[in-house]
């Protein structure tokens, strides 16, 4: 999913960028990066790892300067090589570094297009250093070395109308200022924050609100789809929609499960999208399984806590937490290849024997996706000693593949693809199972903002939002980015591939 912030302030950003960065670990774990802009040179540093372990003090006291951007990264494109972790950076037709949140679903064509019109080289697999090289090639066409707010938004109309998928995008341009701009469906999340200051106003953008709050900065609003924003080194904002006829469908999965509960996104709190989550699942539990005897609702922690409590009120049980979470191993889903993942699981959750034994239990989790979780939490209960193990899935049956920014390339790695949901019980072990339907969790996240028409929901039908999705596309997909494809994963380097990096 990856999280980016970018800082146009009055004072060294690096320790607010790096802050902003430790909040939004949850939306990438593979790789962080950091660019500053210090007397008219980047300062970069970007590696594979955890922001805390990428970032020495030495790394940090380089990074200095009033103006950056940072990224974590969970890859959805390219390989997971150091060299394809970001911020990029390009030197022609300015000094240009950038972070991308999404996935560029005709990466194929503009690859080409960049080589044989622009005559750019592309020097990775990443979507990103393509999308960056593309809004280089249109700021190329304004041709003027005085590079105004109107420059700069005139060539993110054109990237809207060449470039396809999901994209949030910050930018730092050498000598100019600060762009930040979201595609035109609005797919991935940025929203803009404020914070006043003795010498003027500071200006943020981030993933999510909750980089805004931990670095003191006001939340002001999101940047609207297509929209771009642009602040310059002297801290002037300019704003201007690009593209003609923008839409606003959010990822429905940020909700579910990638955003952190205390983020507000396209003006929905995410905690309480869960909460409704929780609500319309306990009525539908209540509804069809009045004859099951539940004694507790057990969430499967982290994210499906706060709907699991919400789902133990509207059946009246008791809300206990009976896995505990080792809070040092990261998020499973997003980890790189199955065998990772599925250790991990059992490395993360242990189950407390007394909340189990001899009880009917109900398991609550936000989603279940290739099944790694369910399968093993559930032989987990059943181990400490339950007597019937029920399953409800805040989230539908995931079974089409996500092309802006999730990892799910295969439809052959879901759970539920091709099967029935009394199937997919048997195969994670359940005695009964439950998914919420796609219509109430829509109303569960849009009761708190009725102005969003719809969300991208593609991995529950299939629908792609860019309608620029085929078979053709999707088999593609699959046969390059699946487990263990060839070139998917790479191993890093001894010494990464750090042509603009600062040394280790
Ligand atoms: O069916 P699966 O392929 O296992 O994927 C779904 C599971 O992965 C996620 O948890 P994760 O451990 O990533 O993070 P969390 O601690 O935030 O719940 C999600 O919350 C589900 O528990
Ligand atoms: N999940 C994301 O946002 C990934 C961004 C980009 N496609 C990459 O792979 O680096
Ligand atoms: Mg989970």
């Amino acid at each position: 999913m990856c999280g980016i912030v970018g800082i146009v302030g009055k004072e060294p950003v690096n320790q607010i960028i790096y802050d902003g960065l430790t909040v939004l670990q949850h939306r990438g774990q593979d790789a962080a990066g950091i660019v500053t802009i210090d007397e008219g040179k980047f300062r970069l540093r970007k590696a594979n790892g955890l922001v805390r372990d990428v970032f020495q003090e030495r790394h940090m006291q380089r990074l200095q300067g009033n103006m950056g951007i940072g990224h974590v990264r969970y890859p959805t494109a390219g390989s997971s090589s150091s060299a394809e972790a970001q911020p990029f950076y390009v030197n022609s037709p300015f000094g240009i570094s950038l972070a991308h949140n999404g996935n560029l679903t005709n990466a194929t064509e503009l690859r080409a297009h960049l080589f044989k019109e622009a005559r750019r080289h592309i020097n990775t697999t990443s979507d990103s250093e393509l999308l960056l090289n593309i809004l280089a090639h249109e700021l190329c066409e304004s041709k003027l070395m005085e590079l105004t707010a109107d420059n700069m938004f005139s060539a993110v109309k054109r990237l809207h109308q060449n470039v396809r998928g999901a994209y949030a995008v910050v930018a730092v341009i050498i000598g100019h200022g600060m762009l930040a701009f979201r595609d035109p469906n609005g797919i991935r999340p940025l929203v803009l924050g404020e914070r006043e200051t003795d010498k003027g106003v500071e200006y943020m953008v981030a993933s999510e609100s909750v980089a805004l709050d931990i670095d003191g900065f006001k939340l002001v609003r999101d940047v609207a789809p297509g929209e771009a924003v642009y602040i310059t080194e002297a801290g002037e904002l300019f704003t201007q929609q690009c593209f003609p006829n923008p839409k606003c469908v959010p990822c429905i999965f940020e909700y579910v499960y990638f955003a952190r509960p205390d983020s507000k996104l396209n003006d929905i709190s995410v905690y309480a999208s869960r909460v409704k989550m929780g609500t319309y699942l306990g009525r539908k539990i209540k509804k069809e399984w009045s004859e099951l005897d539940i004694d507790v609702v057990i969430p499967i922690p982290e994210t499906s806590c706060d709907i699991a409590l919400q789902i133990a009120h509207e059946l009246d049980l008791p809300y206990r937490q009976g896995f505990v979470k080792n809070r040092y191993v990261g998020r499973t889903f997003i980890m790189p290849g199955q065998a990772q993942r599925k250790k991990s699981v059992r490395r993360k959750l242990n189950a407390i024997g007394e909340e189990f034994k001899g009880k009917n239990v109900l398991l609550v989790d936000d989603s279940i996706v290739r099944g790694t979780t369910s399968e093993q939490i559930i032989e987990m209960a059943r181990d400490a000693g339950a007597k019937k193990v029920f399953f409800a899935s805040a989230a539908p049956e995931i079974r089409f593949p996500n092309v802006y920014g999730i990892d799910m390339p295969s439809p052959n790695e879901l759970i539920a693809y091709g099967r029935e949901v009394d199937e997919v019980a048997a195969l994670i072990g359940a005695d009964e199972l439950i998914y919420q339907s796609l219509e109430d969790l829509e109303s569960a996240v849009k009761e708190q903002n009725p102005g969003i028409e719809s969300f991208e929901t593609s991995v529950f039908d299939g629908d792609y939002v860019t309608k620029d999705i085929d078979q053709a596309y999707l088999e593609s997909l699959e046969s390059t980015r699946k487990d263990n494809a060839k070139g998917k994963l790479s191993e890093p380097l001894e010494n990464g591939l750090e042509m603009h990096n600062e040394e280790n």
